[in-house]
C-alpha cells in the first residue's frame, strides 16, 4: 500500500483476485482463438483495477495474484500484488488477502472480480455509497455470480464466491445492492459478455487487445 491507502482513512480497500494469466478466462476460448488470450484478460484486469482505484471511496487495491506477468504490469503502475495461497483457490486466496489487510489496520474490505473492463469509477463509488458499511454485494447481470463483495467494518469478508455466489451471499447475510451501475455488474465470462461490455465502453487497455 501507499501512503495514499493509509488504513487510518474510512474508505475501502478492494481485494482483486485473479488466476495464472494462462489458466484464467478459459470460457472465453470457447469461440475466440487463443491468440492474445493472456493478454486481454491481464489487459481486463489492469483496466478494472485502473477505474476501482479512481472510485469515489476507494482508498486502496490489492491485487491477489501469483502470476509473475501481472504482477510486474501492476507493481509498475504502483499496485500492490499479494502472492496467492498455492492450490487453495478463490476464497482461500481471499480469505488470505483479507487477513493480512486487517493485519494492517485496515477496517473497511471488499473483494472486486477481475473481469469489469468496462467498470467506471463512478458507478463503483455509488455501489459504495449505496451499500453504507452493511455487509452487501453486487450480483452480477446474469444474477447468479457476485461481482463486489463488502464486508461490515472489521469483520471477516467471508468470500463465497463460485457457483451461485449470488444466492449464497444473500444466504450469508449480505445486502444485494441493485441500482444504475451496469458497469459494476458487467463481468466478462463468455464472448457474448465481451461484447456487451464492449458496447458499454472497454477500458483502454482492453480496447487496444480488441483492436
Ligand atoms: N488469486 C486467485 N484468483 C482466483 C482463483 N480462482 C479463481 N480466481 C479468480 O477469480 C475470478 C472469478 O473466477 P471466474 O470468473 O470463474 O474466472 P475464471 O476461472 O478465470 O474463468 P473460467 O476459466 O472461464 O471459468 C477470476 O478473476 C479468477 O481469475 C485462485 O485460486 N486464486
Ligand atoms: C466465481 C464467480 O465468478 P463467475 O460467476 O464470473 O464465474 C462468482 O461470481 O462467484
Amino acid at each position: 500500500m501507499t501512503a495514499h491507502d493509509a488504513p487510518e482513512d474510512d474508505g475501502v480497500h478492494l481485494l482483486v483476485p485473479l488466476k495464472p494469466l494462462h489458466l484464467a478466462k478459459t470460457r472465453l476460448l470457447a469461440d475466440r482463438a487463443p491468440d492474445g488470450h493472456i493478454e486481454l484478460v491481464a489487459a481486463m484486469a489492469l483496466d478494472t483495477v485502473t477505474a476501482a482505484r479512481r472510485a469515489p471511496g476507494v482508498s486502496g487495491v490489492v491485487v491477489v495474484s501469483s502470476d509473475p506477468v501481472l504482477t510486474g504490469e501492476l507493481t509498475a503502475i504502483g499496485v500492490e500484488v499479494l502472492p496467492d495461497v498455492p492450490g487453495a483457490g478463490l476464497n482461500a486466496a481471499l480469505r488470505h488477502g483479507d487477513a493480512l489487510l486487517r493485519s494492517r489496520g485496515v477496517r473497511r474490505l471488499g473483494a472486486l472480480q477481475a473481469d469489469l473492463p468496462a467498470l467506471r469509477p463512478a458507478e463503483l463509488g455509488a455501489v459504495l455509497d449505496a451499500a453504507g458499511t452493511d455487509r452487501s454485494f453486487c450480483p452480477d447481470l446474469p444474477g447468479a455470480g457476485t461481482t463486489l463483495l463488502l464486508a461490515e467494518p472489521r469483520l471477516p469478508l467471508d468470500p463465497r464466491f463460485g457457483a451461485d455466489s449470488a444466492a449464497e451471499h444473500a444466504r450469508s447475510g449480505a445486502k444485494t445492492l441493485l441500482g444504475p451501475w451496469e458497469s459494476v455488474r458487467r463481468d466478462v465470462d463468455t464472448t457474448a459478455d465481451l461484447a456487451a461490455a464492449a458496447a458499454l465502453g472497454l477500458g483502454p487497455r482492453s480496447a487496444r487487445q480488441l483492436g
